[in-house]
């Protein structure tokens, strides 16, 4: 940034500075005198006025032109910057508090003068002015609350694409990352809880079939009103995700074998039942599922009960499909 000249041979008025505002005109005047050698530099658009390389903790006041909050100086970056200073604003308050380099990166929008105060001056006004005090705490506050809401933002969008990382995109039911997450803490506590925990693993029948007649996006289709028709037949306490192809995996806590399997042929027969449309009008044939069920047993794991309940769905395959089988 270049050297303009100092703040006393511009035009620009204290009164105008937010810092400097609703001060008496006798204070003003005082800092006024503290502020007429301090420098007036410019910066050309794009160019760096703050970041953690910065020597010299300086406030920077805007006096014309923008600055940005920015991660990189791009211009497309800098003029879509959400968080940008215009002229009568500051930027660098904390660094020039506490001599510490600054955090953000902020840049020209526009080429802009601006006047910098340093440490030293800073605290003499501080010092000298409850009027500045006030006015900075209250730019403090501003700035941590609108940390804080950013903050509280960010966490939002990482949770947000942390839970969508966990559903299938196609049928919108839990997927294989979430069973891997989630399955192991399940089961550690029915264990601990000595409660029983059962498993059903549900898969269409011939689906391959389905698939080469009807074409694969009736095939999704399918998929989606098995899904649909397993999520609403579970509590609110039970679990499904889809295991892989047309394979789905049904947890569910605190349910014994025999309420397990009044579970598992309900939701045979509404799979039985459900109707897969190729337009309005037009039903595909019914698809069917096969369902196998396990109960966990002292001391089994996520895997060995899966195993299970995998070997029970190849009975119920074997035994001629659209069954369950234990
Ligand atoms: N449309 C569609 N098909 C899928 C998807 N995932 C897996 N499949 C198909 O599901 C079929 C599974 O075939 P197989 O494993 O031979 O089993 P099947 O034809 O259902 O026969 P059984 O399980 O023995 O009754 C394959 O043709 C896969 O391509 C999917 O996301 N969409």
């Amino acid at each position: 940034m270049e050297h303009f000249k100092d703040f006393r041979h511009t035009n620009f008025k204290v009164g105008d500075i937010q810092l400097f505002k609703n001060i008496s005109k006798d204070e003003l005047l005082k800092i006024k005198q503290q502020l007429d050698y301090c420098p007036v530099v410019t910066a050309k658009s794009g160019e760096i006025v703050l970041d953690s390389q910065s020597s010299g903790a300086c406030l920077y006041v805007v006096l014309s032109g923008i600055l940005a909050l920015t991660s990189n100086t791009s211009k497309r970056q800098l003029e879509n910057s959400t968080i940008q200073y215009f002229a009568g604003e500051c930027v660098g308050e904390i660094s020039v508090l506490d001599e510490e380099a600054s955090t953000a990166t902020i840049a020209a929008v526009t080429d802009a003068q601006l006047l910098l105060i340093d440490s030293v001056i800073m605290w003499r006004l501080i010092d000298d002015s409850n009027g500045v005090a006030r006015n900075l705490l209250q730019l403090l506050s501003f700035r941590i609350r609108t940390t804080n809401a950013q903050l509280r933002n960010r966490q939002k969008v990482g949770e947000f694409y942390r839970q969508l990382s966990m559903v299938d995109g196609l049928t919108g039911l839990h997927n294989r990352s979430w069973l891997n997450t989630q399955l192991p803490g399940l089961i550690e506590n029915a264990h601990a809880t000595q409660t029983e925990l059962s498993i059903v693993m549900v898969d269409l029948d011939h689906f391959k079939k389905f698939n080469d007649q009807h074409g694969h996006v009736m095939g999704d289709e399918a998929l989606q009103v098995a899904a649909k028709v397993v999520s609403a037949g579970l509590r609110p306490s039970d679990f499904a995700a889809r295991y892989g192809g047309e394979e789905m995996i049904i947890i569910l806590p605190n349910t014994s074998k025999e309420s397990a399997l009044i579970v598992a042929e309900r939701l045979c027969d509404r799979i039985r039942h459900a109707q897969v449309f190729k337009d309005s009008d037009q039903a595909l044939p019914h698809i069917t599922a096969s369902l196998g069920l396990a109960t966990l047993t002292e001391g089994q794991d996520g895997l060995a009960v899966i195993s299970s309940a995998d070997a029970a769905l190849y009975r119920a395959k074997e035994r001629g499909r659209n069954q369950v089988a234990l």
